[in-house]
């Protein structure tokens, strides 16, 4: 092999070497964006699960999506996951706040009515075992806030509107309590305080707990406590059973606050968890990136010297005979430092791909959890926007259909049609035949309305024991004629209450939008429809043009 086929197959070599120290960073360079592509995916999920919970995380979510997207400097972006941490750390306060306010209150309450005299043992048993459970772990959720001091008025309204009617001794309050909340149960006409004593509710304070209960949207195995316990509630005659029965309403109530909060603290806590290890594994990423960097540095240094060591070589040399030992020495020190570079990038490659891979990981179980939580928002949802007793569309999902269906109506008129229904002399079904049968007509009335409207028909439940309906394409005759139907179809059925038949009819009124109409105004039409057919002898459908 004569110098020059030497020099050259160094020279291969050395082109080899380079080739490959270039294909390991391409192929480092393509895993960095596929782990940055599914990062950016991973955060848009991620915002749409956080939506609206915190309008700054919103904003935070975007802002780090942006950043990877735009293959911003990792620092840049190590930066921003260290303020959206900060931010979900601090979210975790403001809830651990409302919570303990949310407890200070159910304890105030609780520790009132344990200062009412003459409470049954066990009733003061089990409040205090409630008491010292809500006190130790803290639980509650501060959506059901309103609906849960509603409820606890509504118990200390009970206990004191018994106070002005009780002429019979059963209940005093003593002339020093000025609050409320020292309302004093006496049973000093029977001393003996697990007698039972007879506490008559007051009709429409038991009709706005059942509308209250109603408008609690819990899981459904609370919501069919809830109604067990609504049901016994009617019958109840005793204060022991009356109160009782509260206490088991508040136990309820609780149970479904620990089970919602323990869902959103594990959701939040594992997202913490993850961002904070996203967070490490890209600052590791960063610092493995820096130390490789650094070692890179010095070998391109020692190349560089051993190049001016070769040039040098060439100019020193006496012989050629001694430049070619010399720059083949040379060439070999300069393939062994190649050598080196290469086995580092790869190493450092190794390092970062394994990093990628545990955050892929990370990401893909969070991605799971992220999946979980928003199948539980979308049922929440749905179940905001649903009846509890009837199962159909409630007064709010009816407010947005209408307001939406009018916003169409007044960018293209059509055929869009208002339909108010009230159940006839429900009261006295009520009166008759208690609570309980009350809403099982409800429910009847409700299913059957909804089998007999056309398809694509509006139908909510708006309250109390009102019904209404949206046509979206039905011209008068139809739509009258359907009301009709419908209207004879619930007179036909077969209620029977306490072996009595009972028929049950319907007052209805309806009518078409207009252009000059607003919301408003197209309600108050239809419901004053719906009162003309009441006053013209109920049972039957008036349309009002
Ligand atoms: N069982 C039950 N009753 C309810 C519910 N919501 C409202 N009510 C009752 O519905 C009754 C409505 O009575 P009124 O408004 O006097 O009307 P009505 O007896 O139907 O008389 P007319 O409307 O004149 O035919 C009241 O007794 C309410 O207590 C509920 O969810 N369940």
């Amino acid at each position: 092999m004569n110098d020059n086929s030497v020099g050259q197959a160094q020279l291969d070599t050395l082109q080899k070497k380079l080739d490959s120290a270039i294909d390991s960073r391409r192929t480092l360079e393509e895993d960095f964006k596929t782990q940055s592509t599914l990062l950016i995916q991973f955060i848009s999920k991620l915002s749409l699960v956080s939506k609206g919970v915190d309008l700054e995380l919103d904003n935070r979510l975007a802002k780090l999506r942006v950043l990877f997207t735009k293959s911003a400097p990792i620092a840049d972006i190590e930066n921003s996951i260290a303020i959206i941490t900060k931010l979900l750390q601090q979210h975790a306060i403001t809830n651990e706040k409302n919570i303990a306010q949310m407890h200070q209150r159910f304890n105030i309450a609780g520790e009132s009515l344990q200062k009412v005299n003459g409470l049954p043992n066990d009733l003061r048993r089990n409040l205090r075992e409630l008491l010292s459970e809500t006190k130790s772990t803290k639980d509650a959720l501060i959506q059901y806030v309103p609906l849960l001091s509603q409820l606890l008025e509504f118990y200390i309204n009970a206990l004191s509107a018994k106070e002005k009617t009780a002429t019979n001794g059963l209940l005093t309050t003593p002339n020093n309590a000025g609050d409320s909340a020292q309302t004093t149960l006496d049973t000093s006409s029977d001393n003996n305080s697990n007698t039972a004593s007879t506490f008559e509710l007051d009709e429409s304070l038991l009709e706005k707990i059942s509308v209250t209960l109603s408008a609690l949207n819990l899981s459904q195995a609370h919501t069919n406590q809830l109604l067990a316990i609504k049901k016994k509630l009617m019958g109840d005659t005793t204060n022991k059973e009356i109160v009782n029965h509260f206490l088991e309403i508040f136990d309820v109530i609780v149970a479904e606050f620990k089970n919602e909060q323990n869902n959103a603290k594990s959701f939040l806590t594992s997202l913490s968890d993850t961002l904070t290890s996203v967070q490490l594994a890209v600052k590791e990423t960063l610092e493995t990136q820096k130390s490789s960097q650094l070692a890179n540095d010095k070998i391109n240094v020692v190349l560089q010297k051993q190049l001016v060591d070769m040039t040098g070589t060439v100019e020193k040399a006496l012989s050629l005979d001694q430049v070619k030992l010399d720059i083949n020495d040379k060439l070999q020190k300069i393939a062994g430092t190649l050598e080196a570079k290469s086995k580092i990038e790869q190493q450092s490659q190794l390092a970062l791909s394994q990093k990628l891979t545990k955050m892929a990981e990370k990401v893909a179980q969070l991605e799971e959890k992220s999946r979980v939580f928003e199948e539980k928002l979308a049922e929440q949802q749905i179940k905001n926007m649903q009846d509890a007793l009837t199962k159909l569309a409630n007064r709010a999902a009816f407010d947005d259909y209408f307001a939406k269906a009018m916003v169409r109506f007044q960018h293209r008129p059509f055929e869009l049609a208002l339909v108010v229904i009230d159940i006839d002399d429900f009261k006295k079904i009520n009166d008759t035949y208690g609570h309980s049968a009350g809403d099982k007509t409800l429910q009847v009335i409700a299913n059957t309305i909804q089998k007999h409207v056309s398809k694509d028909v509006f139908v909510g439940r708006y309250g109390g024991e009102e019904f209404v309906l949206i046509y979206s394409q039905t011209a008068e005759t139809d739509l009258i004629n359907e009301l009709n139907t419908i209207n004879k179809q619930v007179a036909r059925l077969p209620f029977k209450f306490k072996n009595n038949k009972v028929s049950i009819t319907l007052s209805i009124g309806a009518t078409h939008i207009r252009t000059d109409d607003n919301i408003h105004l197209a309600f108050e039409r239809a419901d004053e429809a719906m009162y003309k057919a009441k006053s013209q002898g109920k049972n039957q459908v008036i349309y009002s043009k």
